[in-house]
């Protein structure tokens, strides 16, 4: 299936200079949306995924139906005060500022194998956010799966030494 086609790329938002991937027309339209989904079961397998984690929002998008297909776990990467238990922080850098994710402490196990799953890799700053906080509880990152890569923007680079998987370049 040509996945590009479900993609809708809207120039100048949020900002002038953005070219932004909206992914909700594929999620829209169900054989796009589980044909996405299985390529990345299947690489969850191969890399042998024992929990998904996901970033907020559309990591939960992307995320949970591969986690529901392999009847294994889900675990949220969130933005800070969304949580309600104990929760380990991880600062990250924005194009200008900072920004911080949180997991809660018992969300993933020591020794467990990860798949970090999200819409997009961009900058690779929140990838590489969630990759040291599920590394700070001792799980094992087998890889990290994406939608759509922004090669322009060299995320690859920021978190070279981890397997990568995108369906889709721009
Ligand atoms: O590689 P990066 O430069 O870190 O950018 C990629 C991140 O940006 C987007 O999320 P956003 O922070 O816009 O949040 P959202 O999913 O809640 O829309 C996207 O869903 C990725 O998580
Ligand atoms: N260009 C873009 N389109 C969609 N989501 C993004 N997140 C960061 N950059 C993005």
């Amino acid at each position: 299936m040509d996945l590009k086609k479900y993609v809708t790329v809207v120039e100048n938002w949020p900002k002038e200079g953005i070219s932004f991937k909206d992914i909700t027309t594929i999620m829209d339209n169900g054989p796009a949306y589980k044909y996405a989904t299985d390529q990345i079961v299947d690489y969850a397998k191969k890399m042998g995924a024992e929990l998904i984690v996901g970033p907020e929002a559309r990591g939960f998008i992307t995320g949970c139906p591969v986690a529901y297909a392999l009847e294994i776990g889900f675990a949220p990467v969130r933005k800070p005060g969304k949580l309600p238990r104990e929760v380990i922080s991880q600062e990250y850098d924005l194009e200008y500022g900072t920004n911080t994710l949180t997991m809660h402490s018992d969300a993933v196990k020591p020794g467990q194998k990860v798949l970090i799953v999200d819409d997009l890799l961009a900058t690779g700053g929140t990838v590489e956010a969630s990759i040291k906080l599920i590394e700070q509880l001792g799980g094992e990152v087998v890889g990290c799966a994406f939608l759509i890569e922004l090669t322009e923007l060299k995320g690859r680079e920021k978190i070279a030494g981890y397997d990568i998987f995108s369906l889709m370049e721009y």
